[in-house]
Formats: C-alpha cells, structure tokens, sequence
C-alpha cells in the first residue's frame, strides 16, 4: 500500500495532489499529496481545521483514550496536554535521565548480548524491538521490563500492548468491529481484553511507585527522573490522587510508550540496514564513531546517515488529518470538508524533484555542507519538506531525545560490531514492531 501509493504519487502523478483515491466503502475521500507547501499548509498554516481522522479516533479511542494523541489540535485539551507533556519530557532532568537510561541499556544489556551472539545468524529486529521497549518504558515508568535478554523472555506487557495495537488497526479495513464490540465476540473480545491487561499491568507499577513514596525503583540508577516521576512530582498531593488521576497517568504512560517504541525500532532498524548495504558509507561512520577527539555531537557524519536513512525508510510514512472546513491546498486542489488529506513522507523522500535524480542512492553527504571556513556542517531541511517528525505545533516531541538515542546506540554498535545481513533484500514493511514481522537476520561480526 505505501509502495503503490508512493508510485501512484510520484510516477503518474507527478507532483500535485491526487483526489481519486476513494477507499471503497469509506464515506469521506482521501486526497494524497506529495507537496511541501501543502503539507505546511496542513500542519501550520490551516492547522486549526485540520484534525486527525474520524476514523483513526473511532479506531483507537480504547487504545489511546483521550490523550495527548487523539485530542484534537487547536482545542483546548491538546494544549494543555501539549504543555504538560512538553514542559516534562523536555526539561533538563528528562533529558539527561533518557540518555543515562539509553547508555544504561546499550552497555549492559544490548553490547553484552551481541558479544555473547557474535558469528551466528540473529534477529536484529527482534533485538532492537526488545530492547527499544526496555528503554522507552524506563524512560517513562522507570521500571526495568528486563525483556532484552538471552533467554528470549515473554512480556505480556509488550504482548498485549502490541496485540492491541494490531487489533485496533485492523478495525479500519473490517465492516463489522462496531457490531462485534456491540457483541462484545471476537477480536472486539479480544481486544477488550488485551487493553484491560496492559492497564492492570501499569497500574501496578503506579501504585508501587506512589507507595514507594517515590522511592528508587532500581538502585543502579537514579530511577526517579522518569516521565511519570516528573507528573507526579507536579502534584505534591500525590497521596490525595484519586483513581481518576491514576488513568489519566496511565494513559499518558501508554502515548508516550506508543509514540517511542514503534519510531525508535524502525529507524533503528533500517539505519543498520542501509548502512550494511552500503559498504562506503559505513567505512566513512566507523572511522568517525572510532576517532576518540570527537564527542558524539560532532558526529555530523553519522548525524547525516540517520537523516538519510529516514528519508528512504521514514518510521511514519504516512499522515492524514481531515478537514473540519472547505479548504483549498496552495496546489490549488480543492478539498471538501470531511476529506482526509494524506501527505505521503515516504514518497517525499523519494521525489526527483526534492531529492534530485539520485534520490535511490544513500548518500549522507546530501546532509552535508562546507562553510567558507572549510569546515563540515550539518545542512539542515525544513519539515514540511521531511515530515519525518511531523511539523508544525504538532511537531513530535521527542524528536531530540530519539535523535540522540539512536546516534548513541548506533555509534556504539558500529564502533564494535559489523552486521552482515543473512536474508534476502526485503522490502520495507511499516509494520515495524508487529509481532508477525519476520524479522531481520544478520550475522554480528567483530569488528578486529
Ligand atoms: C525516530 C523516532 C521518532 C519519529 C520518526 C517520530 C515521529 C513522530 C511523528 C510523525 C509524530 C506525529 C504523529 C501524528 O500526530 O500522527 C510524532 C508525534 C509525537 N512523538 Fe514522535 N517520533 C519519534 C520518537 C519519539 C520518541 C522517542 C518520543 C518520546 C519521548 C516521541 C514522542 C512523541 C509525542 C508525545 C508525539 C505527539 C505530539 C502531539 O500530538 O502533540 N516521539 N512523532
């Protein structure tokens, strides 16, 4: 579906918006554009109008609840949300908590494991998925899932959380959910089901970390940084907090658990996939992650293949908001109100016209520029041009933190270890942490 609507985009259409992909069935068109000016028109300009989806509501309201992600842009709730959300995960604490968890996790769990599976055929996604979850949920609960480990350990936390995810997903190719939640039968059941685990199983951790009158969860590390700590602490009455308070805690816990997870895995993984298929570039990245002078700030290089890497494979390709208003797109395209407007990141990256002819090739020097002193800097691009993290006052709000996250896991498994891929070139498949994914063989090799 991304692949043929990318075509559909780039190769017939050129580059102007598309109004005739009707889903059949569904009531509201849906118009696919591959056009910065009209993304930035969506996301900024005419932010106020454009809403997420309907559907993509009706679809995930269990899942989501009425948080941070589905509360509607320009309303009062999201602002609030937004603020709340913002003034915690990018405050100083946070921060450096996230990093000290990620270099936590990379040197004790994610290095010693592939040391101990170095020259045989492992699977780098089930790995990174293992570990990305381990990371994420102690960045926002400061509890040690411990599921990246050799003994392969189930989770039902990441099981029903990623069942859920499916479920409520495949309500929106299915005719019969509403009456099958009516019914309460079936994958609604199922569903159902799912969600009350995942809660029950936050909800424990909540009620341990309030009665641990916030206490250190874990002594190896200051455990209290954590994104929920950091809410908690907002509220000095902690023990007057009432059931209600709890679910809104474990819905924001359950946003930022699926903002994080899926986006962190897929950049992760198709990082270290272009760059084992390019052999060039990961000779250039090992001899800027070996050079000891350098922090890992000024690993402009490595900086510019993660970019590089997602405008090929972006770990959202795609976003759709509809109009809540008659609107008409700077392309001139007209759009009614109800229609889902879809901007396509991943056949952006792949335009001629942003990218130039060689757009097929992963070349991080595209990142890069000289400035009159000779020296190296990162050329930046504006983000409706690379809506990798959406743009505009909904822009993703840890887009710093997941930058510096996969920079540090990628400096240190390249500065070690070579991946040489053991399957067949696979396409992408944004489908990124599902558990029916079939994965991604390398053998690890010791670098020296
Ligand atoms: C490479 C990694 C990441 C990418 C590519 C990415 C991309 C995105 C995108 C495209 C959105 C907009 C989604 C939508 O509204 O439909 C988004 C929103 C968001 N992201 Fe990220 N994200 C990444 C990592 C993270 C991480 C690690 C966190 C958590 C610390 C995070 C937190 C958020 C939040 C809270 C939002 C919602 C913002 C709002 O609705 O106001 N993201 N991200």
């Amino acid at each position: 579906m991304i692949q043929w609507t990318a075509e559909l985009l780039l190769v017939n259409n050129n580059y102007k918006s598309c109004s005739f992909l009707r889903f059949p069935l569904r009531r509201h068109p849906h118009i696919l554009t591959a056009n910065p000016a009209n993304v930035q028109h969506i996301l900024k300009t005419r932010f106020d109008i454009y809403q997420k989806t309907t559907s993509f509501r009706a679809t995930h309201q269990e899942l989501y609840r009425d948080n941070l992600f589905l509360a509607e842009g320009g309303q009062q709730r999201w602002r609030k949300l937004r603020q709340l959300f913002g003034h915690q995960v990018n405050s100083r604490s946070f921060l450096k908590y996230a990093m000290l968890v990620t270099e936590n996790e990379v040197s004790n769990r994610l290095l010693p494991f592939l040391i101990s599976n170095t020259a045989i055929v492992v699977d780098l996604h089930d790995i990174l998925r293992r570990f990305t979850y381990d990371v994420v949920f102690r960045m926002v609960l400061g509890h040690d899932l411990a599921y990246l480990s050799n003994n392969f350990p189930q989770t039902k936390f990441a099981d029903s959380f990623e069942y859920a995810k499916e479920l409520s997903w495949m309500r929106l190719f299915s005719l019969t959910w509403k009456a099958k939640r009516f019914l309460n039968m079936g994958s609604e059941k199922r569903l159902g089901l799912e969600i009350s685990e995942m809660r029950e199983f936050l909800r424990q951790i909540m009620r341990r970390k309030k009665e641990a009158g916030r206490r250190l969860l874990d002594q190896n590390i200051n455990d209290n940084d954590d994104f929920i700590s950091g809410l908690l602490l907002m509220n000095n009455n902690n023990d007057q907090r009432d059931d209600d308070d709890e679910e809104i805690l474990i819905d924001a816990s359950i946003n930022l658990i699926l903002a994080g997870v899926e986006t962190l895995l897929a950049a992760l993984k198709w990082f270290f996939l272009s760059v084992s298929r390019n052999p060039n570039v990961e000779d250039k990245i090992v001899k800027e992650v070996k050079d000891e002078r350098k922090d890992i700030r000024d690993m402009i290089y490595t900086h510019a293949s993660i970019f590089e890497s997602m405008r090929l494979y972006p770990p959202v390709p795609l976003g759709g908001l509809e109009a809540t208003q008659d609107d008409v797109l700077p392309d001139g395209t007209n759009v009614n109100m109800g229609t889902t407007v879809i901007f396509h990141t991943y056949a952006m990256g792949r335009s001629p016209e942003l990218w130039g002819n060689d757009w097929p090739e992963f070349r991080p020097e595209r990142w890069l520029k000289r400035t009159e002193e000779n020296h190296e800097t990162f050329l930046a691009r504006d983000s409706y041009t690379y809506p990798v993290f959406h743009g505009g006052p909904r822009i993703c709000l840890g887009k710093e933190i997941a930058l510096a996250q996969i920079k540090t896991v990628a400096t240190a498994i390249l500065r070690r270890f070579h991946m040489v891929p053991a399957m067949e070139e696979k396409d992408y498949e944004p489908l990124y942490s599902s558990p029916s994914s079939d994965g991604f063989l390398v053998k690890v090799v010791h670098r020296n």
